[in-house]
């Protein structure tokens, strides 16, 4: 993941999401960590289903086009599930800040996902703010482990 010139990050939801989407993509395009914000919808009166959006915004992860993607719908989970069909992209929900911390340090995971109906709205800017700090060490414990993980990608080819 390059960021030294900050974070390209693609911001997707349901209809379910739209009102976090919105509040968290004026907070990313505000911060000076982050380089660009692509949005992959939906807006208002859009009932595109989620999958479709969580799909689409993992593959810019995946393609090399982002390099994190933040997702919204009602809980979360479903655009995690989405996200996590991508191969190459490792996909979380996280509503407090040790697992959001853990997931980028731990899980080295690209995609965050927040369930507009399950916590709150200054939480979920809370956990982005810090998200954005979070740098996955590839020298870590953890990357072993990220590593076995990909293993199981059905073309996976180990780094070197
Ligand atoms: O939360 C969702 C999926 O995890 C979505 O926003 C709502 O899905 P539904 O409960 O199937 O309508």
């Amino acid at each position: 993941m390059s960021n030294n010139h900050g974070w390209r990050i693609v911001v997707g939801n349901d209809e379910a999401g739209v009102e976090y989407k919105q509040a968290l993509l004026a907070l990313l395009e505000a911060d000076p960590r982050v380089a660009s914000v692509t949005d992959v919808g939906v807006d208002f009166n859009d009932s595109t289903a989620y999958p479709h959006v969580a799909v689409d915004a993992a593959r810019k992860v995946a393609e090399g086009e982002a390099d994190r993607a933040l997702l919204i719908c009602g809980t979360g989970l479903g655009v995690a599930i989405a996200a996590n069909k991508v191969p190459g992209v490792r996909a979380v929900t996280a509503h407090d800040s040790y697992s959001v911390e853990r997931s980028v340090l731990s899980n080295n995971a690209q995609v965050l996902t927040l369930g507009q109906r399950v916590i709150g709205l200054e939480l979920a800017k809370k956990l982005v703010g810090e998200w954005l700090d979070h740098r996955f060490d590839q020298n870590s414990s953890s990357a072993a482990k990220v590593d076995a993980i990909c293993s199981y990608e059905p073309d996976y080819t180990k780094a070197v």
